[in-house]
């Protein structure tokens, strides 16, 4: 498959390439659909909002496109093509192997204005989560499943530090109860206090780079980065998921392909609710 290769060979040079392309979808189809409505340059664009300030993996997005445009052209759409990416991203790093839809056509706009509203913060509880999520057709199996994918990749520091308060003396120190307090102190050893914006920290401190089910079990170790990772194990309403998914990798991987399943068919557009576009990061013109 030509995507696979294009997204093979970049996780060969840079091995953040897997983790970007997998948020990079989940960015995409939280807003507008999966319509590849977030891969769009320019002014005013999504990428324009902070909660986008972050991704990556656009520009193996495009050379996967540009290898696919070359053998079928106008056929395959960016929305698709990330999909593939993002499902070979999670194959790579050793999770399952899932089907997942063709067909999706790509969207036509793409505005900052549409960001906001329809990104989950690092600070929500449940109930703020369900609504977005609800608002998308997921339900909370698929928030406790699809958050998964926090087993791999990276984050800045400032993406967590509401879990910190600063003392009389400048001094951090964790005050989420849902923080296990060692590993508290050990994310302040690598976001000290005035840390370099650039600084990252895996968001699985155990197997950052291993698509595994040990996300889950860091949770119940109190060992989610953020707080919208531990309410998962806070809030009864999902503890009993979160446990089944630390003890059976297996029905984790059942789990994430049935929810990934769900959530690349958000807002699908078909016809001519959309196009093909040419180049990723401009809508045809
Ligand atoms: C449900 C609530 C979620 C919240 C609040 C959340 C928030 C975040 C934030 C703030 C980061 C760090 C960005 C940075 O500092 O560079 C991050 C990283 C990441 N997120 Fe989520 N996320 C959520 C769910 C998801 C879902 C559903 C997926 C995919 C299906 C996902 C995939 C990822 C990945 C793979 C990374 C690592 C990115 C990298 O290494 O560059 N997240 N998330
Ligand atoms: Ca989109
Ligand atoms: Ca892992």
């Amino acid at each position: 498959m030509l995507v696979t290769d294009a997204v093979r060979s970049a996780s060969t040079f840079d091995q953040t390439v897997p983790a970007k392309l997998l948020r990079l979808l989940f960015h995409d189809c939280m807003v507008e659909g999966c319509d590849g409505s977030v891969l769009v340059e320019g002014n005013g664009t999504e990428r324009a909002d902070p909660a986008n300030a972050s991704l990556g993996g656009f520009q193996v997005v495009e050379s996967a496109k540009a290898l696919v445009e070359v053998f079928c052209p106008s056929t395959v759409s960016c929305a698709d093509v990330l999909v593939l990416a993002a499902r070979d991203a999670v194959r790579l790093g050793g999770g399952p192997n899932v089907r997942v839809l063709m067909g999706r056509k790509d969207g036509r706009v793409s505005s900052e204005a549409n960001v906001r509203a329809n990104i989950v913060d690092t600070t929500f509880d449940l109930d703020q989560m369900t609504k977005i999520f609800s608002s998308k057709a997921l339900n909370l199996d698929d928030l406790v499943a699809l958050s998964g994918a926090h087993t791999i990749g990276r984050s800045h520091c400032s993406a967590f530090s509401d879990r910190f308060a600063q003392d009389s003396k400048g001094k951090l120190t964790p005050t989420d109860p849902l923080l296990d307090k060692k590993y508290g102190n050990d994310l302040l050893s690598q976001c000290p206090r005035n840390a370099d914006p650039s600084i990252t920290v895996d968001n699985d401190p155990e197997t950052g780079l291993v698509f595994d089910n040990v996300y889950y079990q860091n949770l119940v170790m109190g060992k989610g980065l953020f707080h919208s990772d531990s309410v998962l194990f806070g809030d009864t309403r999902t503890r009993n998921k979160v446990l089944r998914f630390a003890e059976s990798e297996e029905s984790f991987f059942e789990g994430w392909e049935r929810s990934f399943l769900r959530l690349t068919s958000i807002g699908v557009k078909t016809g001519n609710q959309g196009e093909i576009r040419r180049l990723c990061r401009e809508i045809n013109g």
